[in-house]
């Protein structure tokens, strides 16, 4: 099934907003639901910004953002919010004086599918004391209780603004077990941002990329992972226009120099752009496969190039 015919858990329509130096958008696309879903990006491309704005926090200027079936059209209530589970980036300095468990209370009366037992069962697992005020718990420890909190009305919907931050080795495997289990009745959809390439592998289904407030592409992470290629090859220094006839490969990414007449050519269809290389007279001397940090940096020599 191809992303434009899965039911949406997300669905963004020419959405926009702008802050005085930022601008995000317009964004099209459509997170499939059922599915985990990576929001990857530079520092400062939008990831957070996109988060508020799922929840209604940030103004849309234009376009349609509609969350869960419901459409944020300014008349939509809070209540489509207790499907959904959110963890922000950075902890909110006004819960600090609170224990783990007073904030749980508090978000407990605003989620009608709240279950004490979810929550105190994931708070044993991540190895929390709930007793303790937030702010005195260690950054990673609070991740965790608070990553217990957003997990513990079982939402529908679950946002997470980087949330392996702090998290030691040990709480990062459990964390994954954890959205593992939440994720295996198939209903549920996940979307996180992230900068862990390990967790992306991991746990994605699908990648959307962002760059300076723009979309660069949703895509499924397995395909991205086999289908993108580096092929390096030989052009004879003797040979004209080498370098252009390679940009018209199929499937042509990217293109640069690596020296000594080499050329590493980036490909995301890598039979045919391999079979063009060599009917061409190319030397093929390498096809390797893409790293995901390659593949963003691709794409946003891409996007700069087009600015
Ligand atoms: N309320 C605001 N008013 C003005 N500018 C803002 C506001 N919030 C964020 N920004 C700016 O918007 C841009 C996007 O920030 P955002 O936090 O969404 O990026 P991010 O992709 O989550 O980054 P990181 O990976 O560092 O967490 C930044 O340039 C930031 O300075």
């Amino acid at each position: 099934m191809t992303i434009a015919n899965m039911e949406a858990a997300i669905s963004l329509r020419g959405m926009k907003l702008q802050h005085e130096r930022f601008a995000l958008g317009p964004v099209d696309c459509s997170i499939p639901k059922g599915m985990v879903t990576a929001i990857v990006g530079p520092n400062g491309s939008g990831k957070s910004t996109l988060f508020r704005a799922l929840l209604g926090l940030e103004p849309v200027r234009a376009g349609e953002i509609e969350m869960l079936g419901t459409l944020l059209d300014g008349n939509q209530g809070d209540q489509y919010k207790s499907r959904i589970g959110f963890l922000a980036e950075n902890p909110h300095a006004h819960e600090s004086h609170l224990t783990a468990n007073e904030k749980a209370k508090f978000a407990s009366n605003w989620y009608p599918s709240w279950e004490w037992e979810r929550y105190n069962k994931l708070l044993r697992h991540f190895d929390v004391d709930g007793g303790i005020k937030l702010s005195k718990m260690s950054k990673g420890m609070r991740r965790k209780a608070e990553l217990s909190i957003a997990m513990a009305h079982d939402p529908d919907l679950l946002l997470l603004d980087e949330p392996s931050s702090g998290l030691d080795p040990f709480a990062w495997k459990t964390m994954l077990e954890e959205l593992g289990r939440y994720m295996e009745p198939g209903d549920r959809t996940l979307v996180l941002a992230t900068h862990i390439l390990e967790e992306i592998k991991r746990l994605a289904d699908y990648i959307l990329f962002i760059y300076r407030g723009k979309v660069l592409g949703l895509y499924e992470k397995d395909r991205l992972l086999d289908d993108w290629r580096t092929i390096v090859v030989q052009i004879d220094y003797a040979a004209k226009g080498g370098s252009e006839m390679l940009q018209r490969a199929p499937g042509f990414q990217g293109l640069s120099e690596a020296g000594a007449g080499l050329y590493r050519l980036e490909v995301d269809d890598p039979e045919r752009g391999e079979a063009y290389c060599r009917d061409n007279g190319f030397r093929v001397v390498a096809v390797q496969r893409m790293e995901l940090e390659d593949i963003l940096s691709c794409l946003i020599r891409k996007e700069e190039a087009r600015r």
